[in-house]
Order: structure tokens, then sequence, then C-alpha cells
């Protein structure tokens, strides 16, 4: 498997910056790492900035444009498509964080100032593959669009009015779309066009953190074929990928966090969101079986994304870019976090395989490449993962010297700027001699490092507005009631999603895998819950033992009770959630395969019922 990770920030949104939100996320782009300021509160109560350094293959901030990502991460992706490789570009993050924006370019997400480098990634590589297949070289070959999304554990063709389209392996193990209709096209702007076609087409929405949100999978491929095939040798044996030299696909992954919404979501996104998190829940789960050689099996049968993207992880030809887009805003930090973790579980599995020559456009001239995106290559290959994660401990010590580990800690008591007698020692730490040529990259990220304090500082100034703020609101609704309501006993099960109309023995595979992801998750959240929960009784002695102590202390000792006590909240929540999730999977699984259509004629009508009718179009795919 070979699969890059960059990782992109965008900027403060306006309405974010209105609500005085603190920026927390510093990208240090020469040095492909990334550094969360993570507010914590320690068992003292005191407060204080952990900055948690993450290192990728790329990194991309704010100012960063969709081009220097292009350049730098995706354009050797359309050599490798047009020579023959299954290439695959996703994005993955929290929703709001920038993936539409990174894919389809600024001007679909309501950004009407096309500025030319913020194109999507789509056109780009678009611009780039019609630029090759023009050349003499790869005149026989001509390039095909096709566009479908993943909504509700079905495939939609966005371009034939969301018609379904079926997944299937052809006999040589390869995954083709049966059903899926495939646009000519003769240039970029084409395939814009039939782009802007079928976004019209997608299932879009508002959640609290983006007023145009995607709830479904978007896949765009850019099919690379034969102009003139050959006649097919046998009838009935012909698969749609017999003309196909090779393949880029582009995912724009739904938002990886729905939790946020349950509140205040309706029914209808509630079920979104399940369906959403099972999918990605399922994509990591197939990274995590390759990663472990011991496995023999590969649950790409999970969800759809994970059938879909099968040809992305296996095979000498897959190569694969994930590009992790994060917000910057401190009241998205867990979210963030949860992303860049996941990316970095990722990186670990794959990047290790993946040579930079595999992502890096050859310097043909063709894909219009600058003298800019050379030199990153050529940074970032001299950087390399691990050197950059040494880097990334020298940066973090840079801005809090002190520290002995990965986490910078910085006490809300005092927090003095960062200045040059502050520096550590240059030592070797690896001894190679390449960290003195990282430590003099270092200093052109000086002045960002120093902005490291002054970073801590506005988050610290935020977190106070942010504690004041939650004061007032939870006055209306009390711990105590939150927790009540959480042990009552289980609210009446929510309906399963609209039974699929199709055959048995792949409904019985896709019921038996979704059961064991769901285990998988509910064992997983069970044991995070458990361990915070151990953590937790810690902190509360302390803060106990301390207040019976001094008295005068009882003001922070209630604000980190209650602190402690949303967390709780939040866990118990959670494994309720993976509980019913769970729950529901086995009832599904439990079902006798003998009575299984009339079994599902029933609980969809049931469904449609429950669901006051909002899926109608579902009811006719039925009968
Ligand atoms: N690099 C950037 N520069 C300026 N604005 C950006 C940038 N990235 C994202 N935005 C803005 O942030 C908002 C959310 O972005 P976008 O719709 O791409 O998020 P998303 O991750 O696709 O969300 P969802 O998963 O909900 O669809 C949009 O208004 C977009 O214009």
């Amino acid at each position: 498997m070979r699969i890059r990770v960059v990782v992109k920030k965008r900027p403060l949104s306006k309405g974010e910056r209105n609500a005085k939100d603190v920026d927390i996320i510093q990208p240090l782009p020469s040095l492909s790492t990334v550094i969360v300021h993570q507010p914590r509160v320690r068992v003292d109560l005191t407060r204080e900035v952990d900055a948690v350094p993450f290192s990728f293959d790329g990194c991309y901030g704010e100012r960063s444009t969709n081009r220097e990502i292009y350049d730098t991460a995706v354009s050797g992706l359309v050599h490798a498509a047009v020579g023959g490789a299954l290439a695959t570009v996703f994005a993955y993050g929290q929703t709001g964080s920038g993936k539409t924006f990174t894919m389809m370019g600024s001007d679909m997400t309501g950004n009407r100032r096309v500025a030319d480098a913020n194109r999507g990634l789509y056109y780009l590589a678009a611009r780039d593959m019609f630029r090759l297949v023009n050349t003499e070289q790869y005149r026989h070959l001509k390039v095909t669009v096709s566009l479908f999304e993943i909504y509700g554990g079905k495939l939609l063709d966005l371009l034939q009015g969301r018609k379904g389209v079926k997944c299937l392996e052809d006999a040589n193990g390869r995954v083709c779309f049966l059903g899926l209709s495939e646009h000519d096209a003769e240039s970029a702007e084409d395939v814009i066009r039939v782009i802007e076609a079928g976004a019209e087409q997608r299932s879009t929405g508002t959640t609290s953190a983006n007023a145009d949100s995607s709830r479904s999978h978007a896949v765009l491929q850019l099919a690379v074929k034969l102009r003139n095939p050959p006649p097919t040798r046998r009838r009935g044996t012909a698969s749609p990928n017999d003309n196909e030299v090779g393949r880029l696909s582009f995912i724009d992954l739904a938002g990886s966090e729905r939790g946020a919404d349950t509140d205040r979501a309706d029914r209808k996104t509630r079920l979104e969101g399940a369906e959403i998190n099972t999918s990605l829940l399922a994509l990591k789960e197939v990274i995590r079986s390759i990663a472990c050689a011991s496995r023999d099996h590969v649950p790409f049968r999970g969800s759809k994304l994970t059938q879909v993207l099968k040809d992305s992880f296996v095979g000498e030809n897959a190569r694969s870019v994930m590009i992790a887009c994060v917000a910057p805003n401190l009241s998205n930090g867990e979210h963030t976090l949860n992303t860049l973790r996941y990316a970095d579980r990722v990186k670990e599995k794959g990047s290790g395989d993946a040579g930079v020559d595999d992502f890096a456009a050859p310097a043909d001239g063709v894909n219009g490449g600058n003298g800019q995106s050379r030199q990153n290559r050529r940074r970032s290959s001299a950087a390399g993962p691990n050197a950059a994660a040494a880097a990334a401990s020298a940066a973090a010590a840079q801005a809090r010297p002190s520290t002995a580990n990965a986490a910078v800690r910085r006490s809300s008591g005092s927090h003095p700027a960062s200045s040059a007698s502050d520096e550590p020692p240059r030592r070797s730490l690896d001894g190679s001699g390449k960290l003195s040529e990282l430590l003099n990259r270092r200093d052109s990220e000086e002045a960002r490092g120093a902005q490291t304090a002054a970073v801590a500082d506005k988050v610290r100034a935020g977190i106070r507005r942010r504690s004041m703020a939650n004061a007032k609101a939870s006055s209306g609704d009390d711990v105590e009631n939150r927790f009540e309501r959480l042990m009552r006993p289980a609210q009446k099960q929510q309906p399963p999603p609209p039974p699929q109309p199709e055959q048995d023995d792949e409904q019985e595979n896709d019921d038996a895998e979704r059961l064991k992801v769901a285990s998988l998750n509910l064992v997983s959240v069970h044991r995070a819950m458990i361990a915070g929960m151990l953590g937790m009784v810690k902190k509360e002695m302390h803060m106990v033992n301390s207040t019976d102590a001094d008295r005068d202390g009882i003001e922070d000792y209630l604000e980190g009770l209650e602190i402690l006590q949303d967390k709780k909240i939040e866990m118990i929540g959670n494994v309720r959630e993976a509980l019913g999730a769970w729950k529901e999977a086995r009832a599904t699984k439990q079902r006798p395969a003998g009575g299984r259509l009339q079994q599902r004629r029933m609980s969809a009508s049931k469904w449609l019922r429950d669901a006051g009718g909002e899926f109608e179009e579902d009811e006719e795919d039925l009968r």
C-alpha cells in the first residue's frame, strides 16, 4: 500500500473571528509538521496549554493554495494514472474543515472569487491529464468522467439523476461499477461542467458547523481509456474495466464528526451521521487490517466506501494521497485532534512504502510544475517522516525548552515569551548529520516558533472567555439533570436504516461485517471510557483533598468539577451510542435468511412510517 498523508489547515472563518474564537493550530510547512496547542486543566486546577506535534508527508497552512497542494502532493498521481496506475486522492476531516474547498475549489463552497491558485484539485488534475493525453506519446488514450455519491449505503450516479450503481469485482478482482455513466471529456472545462451539473444533485444540508454541508461521500473518477479498443473476445465476459488503462479517483468524504449535531439535528440527519461514522470506522478498520501483516482478512465489505476504495489499497499499481483537513479554532480542537490522530494512524501504516517519486510529477513540464513544487519535494524528501518527527519535537522544545517529552506544557501562571536565550543547545539527536540541516531549516520557522507563546496566550484568553460563557449557559440545564437524562433506561431504539433490495448472500455478508465493525467500535469506545474514568478519579481525589485543605479555592473546584462531569457525560453518551449501534447490527444479522425479503418489506414500511415519510424515493426503490 503506497499512501501519502498530508494535512491542510483552513483559515479562521469570519464567524469564528467575530465570535473571538482562538486559532490553536500552528503549521510548520517546511518541517511537514503541525502543532496543536491544546488547553488542559491540571489536577491542581491550573490551566495549561499542551503543544502536541504531528508529522506528516506534507503540511499546508492557511495561506497555502490548492495549487501548492496539487504541485507537491497530487500531480504525480496524474502521470501515474495515465501510465496505468489506480490512483486515489481522498479528503478527510470534520464537517466544515475545507474538504470541498480543496477538492472542488473555492467557487464551489460559495466563495465566488475564484483565484486561479484556488481552483480545486479536480480541475488542476484534469487540466494536466488532458495536457498529457494530447501529447504524441499518449494520443491513443482518452479520458472519461464519472461522478457518484455514497449515501445511506447506496451508490448513486450524480450524472444520471441519482440512479443506483452496483459496486462489484470483475474476473481480475478489480472493482467495477455497474450502471455508472461515463462521459467523454476533451478538456478540464468539460470536466468542471460535468461536475457542476452533478454537484447540484449531491446530498447536502445544514449542520452546526457548515451551512452547506456534504452528507455523502462524493467520488469523481477520471478514467484513462483506449480510444480505439480491440473487439471484446467473448460475449458475456465484458467488464466496464476492459478498456481502462488507469484511473484517478477523488473522494470528498463526508464530515468525520457528526456527533456534535445529534442534540439538535432531526432524525434524518442523525441517521445520515450514523451511516457516515460507520463507513469511516470501516475505513479505519481496513487500514488497520492491512497494516497487520498477520491478518489475512481485510474487511473491505465493512461498508460501501471501503468496497469502492479497495483498489486504492491493494495491488502494485495502487497509490493514494490522503488530505487531512483541519479547522483552526479552539471550539473544534477535539475534532481536529481526532482527525490528526486518524491521519497519523494512516501515515504510520502506509507512508513507509511511499517514495516521494511515486507522487511527484516527472520533470516533463506537462504539469506546469513550477520551481516551487520541485523545491518543496526536495524538502519533504530530505526531511522524511522520522526526521520531521524529531524536528517537530525540536520545534516544540523551542517554544518550551524545559520540556522533556513531546508535549510542551505551559502553566497559566507564567508565560514567558520565547527568546534567543531560551533556545536549547543544538546537538545531534540522530547522529546522522541530518539534524543540523533540519535545525538550519528550522531557523526559517523561527518567527513562527516565537509565535507559539502568543498563540498559547490567545488560547488561554479564549478558554477564560468560554468558561464564563459556559457557566452562563449551564444555569438553565444543570449537570445533574443531564446526568439523570443519561442514566434513564435507554430510549426507544431508532428503527434500522432502510433495507436494501439486494441479494440475500450479499446482504448477509454485509450484515456480518457491520456487526463486526460495531463490536470493535463498542469495545474500543468502552475501553476509552474506562481509561478516562480512571484518570478522572485521581483528579477528583486531588481536587477534593486540596479544596478541603483550602476553602478559598472553592470557585476553581466547582469549575473543575463541572468540566469533569461534562467529560463523563460525553463518555457515557459515546458508549451508549456504540451499544445502540451494536444492538441494531445484531438485530439485523439475526433475521432469518429465508424470510429476508418479506422482513425487509415489513421493516422498510415501518422505517418509512417512523421516518415520517422523509425518504419517499426509497419506498419507490423497494417496490
Ligand atoms: N483554504 C481556505 N480558504 C478560505 N476559505 C476556506 C478554505 N477552506 C475552507 N474554507 C471555507 O470554509 C467553509 C467550509 O468549507 P467546506 O465546505 O470545504 O468544508 P467541508 O469540509 O467540505 O464540509 P462538509 O464535510 O460539511 O461538506 C467554506 O465556506 C469554505 O469557503
